[in-house]
């Protein structure tokens, strides 16, 4: 049983808060919104971003106060818009226990900089890697809180340590598998919401299983090959935190990233469609970061180009498509 602190009670921190409880761990929340912090704190709930869990855990708790929410922590995990951790984290890098193991819920690329999660997290608190763990899978935060089965991938530089995570979050419905390939993680995670998108929009605009089924294996061929490029292990991408998360997350309405694309495809601006989003939709911000990245790493990236178009240049789903679909014959 460890102590372990949840920064952003959104909805997967959450969720993933009420895991770790289950799993007989003392759960602190923090957050930077009062009235969640109130709500978690006097009514065990998360009205807010978790509505569905009427009664979170007796032995999870949230505080507001940065220093007393790590103060005994064995573990902090980080559940914030990735575009934010940076900022966020940097509150809290004088103040996390020089043992903690920190771990990243993130899936997204940070804009202005091109950084995975892994990265601007080991930058943010000044962390050595073999303290620094992902978390990555197809975990539907709702799904997760009503304890539906599920299961996910851990991993950490140094193989101990993300065994000691997915011990601490091991249930009856939460299975953790362990790796070393952080890298390949923080991949999948980040660009299968791209795929969303694209997926979402076509579902949107009315295409059907075809399409769908095209964009989501183009994709998974772009994200193993960017992947691949940045020093990730191919397998990871075959895995849950790959092939899984990209069935889960391009299947279900419960996804942001699916629904905001779907939105798209019925003709909402893309202001519209972030007004309409029910959560961060990481997608969004993290395409452009694939586009460059895609540049800075020699590897073509045509599917995140398209859908990059369609953010910046409000092009329509039918020359999304077409994009996908320009350029020679190749080998599959
Ligand atoms: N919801 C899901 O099913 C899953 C989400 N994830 C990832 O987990 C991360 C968090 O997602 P959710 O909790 O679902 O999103 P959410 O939209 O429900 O919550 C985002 C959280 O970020 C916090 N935040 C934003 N700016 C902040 C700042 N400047 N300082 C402090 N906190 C700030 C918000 O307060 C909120 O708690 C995302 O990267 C997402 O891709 C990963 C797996 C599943
Ligand atoms: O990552 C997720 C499921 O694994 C959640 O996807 P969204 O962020 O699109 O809701």
């Amino acid at each position: 049983m460890k102590n372990i602190t949840v920064l952003g009670a959104g909805a997967w921190g959450t969720a993933f808060g009420q895991v770790l409880a289950d799993a007989g761990n003392t759960v602190t929340m923090w957050a930077i919104e009062p009235e969640i912090v109130t709500d978690i704190h006097e009514h065990h709930r998360n009205s807010y971003r978790l509505p569905s869990v009427e009664q979170l855990p007796a032995n999870m708790d949230a505080t507001g106060d940065r220093a007393q929410a790590v103060a005994n922590a064995d573990i902090i995990v980080v559940a914030i818009a990735a575009q934010f951790a940076r900022i966020a984290l940097a509150e809290f890098k004088d103040l996390i226990p020089s043992t903690a193991l920190v771990v990243s819920l993130m899936k997204g690329i940070e804009r202005t900089t091109g950084k995975r999660m892994d990265e601007v997290v080991r930058e943010s608190l000044n962390l050595p890697a073999e303290r620094f763990v992902a978390i990555s899978g197809p975990n539907l935060s709702k799904q997760v809180a009503d304890r539906q089965p599920a299961a996910t991938v851990v991993g950490c530089a140094d193989i101990a340590n993300a065994r000691t995570v997915a011990q601490a979050c091991e249930t009856k419905y939460f299975k953790p598998f362990v790796t070393t390939d952080v890298i390949g993680l923080e991949m999948c995670g980040s660009l299968k919401n791209v795929v969303a998108l694209a997926v979402g929009m076509a579902r949107g605009a009315g295409y059907g299983e075809n399409t769908a089924a095209m964009i989501e294996t183009r994709g998974l061929a772009e994200l193993t090959a960017l992947g691949k490029a940045a020093g990730a292990d191919p397998k990871t991408f075959a895995g849950l935190a790959g092939v899984g998360d990209l069935v889960a997350t391009c299947g279900s309405p419960l996804s942001r990233n699916y629904t905001f694309g779907a939105n798209l495809g019925k003709g909402l601006s893309v202001e519209e469609a972030t007004k309409a989003s029910n959560g961060v939709a990481e997608g969004v911000p993290t395409t452009d970061a694939v586009v460059a990245l895609g540049r800075q790493l020699g590897v073509p990236t045509p599917l995140a180009s398209a859908m990059s178009n369609v953010l910046t240049r409000g092009i329509s789903c039918a020359d999304m498509l077409g994009e996908l679909f320009g350029g020679d014959i190749t080998e599959e």
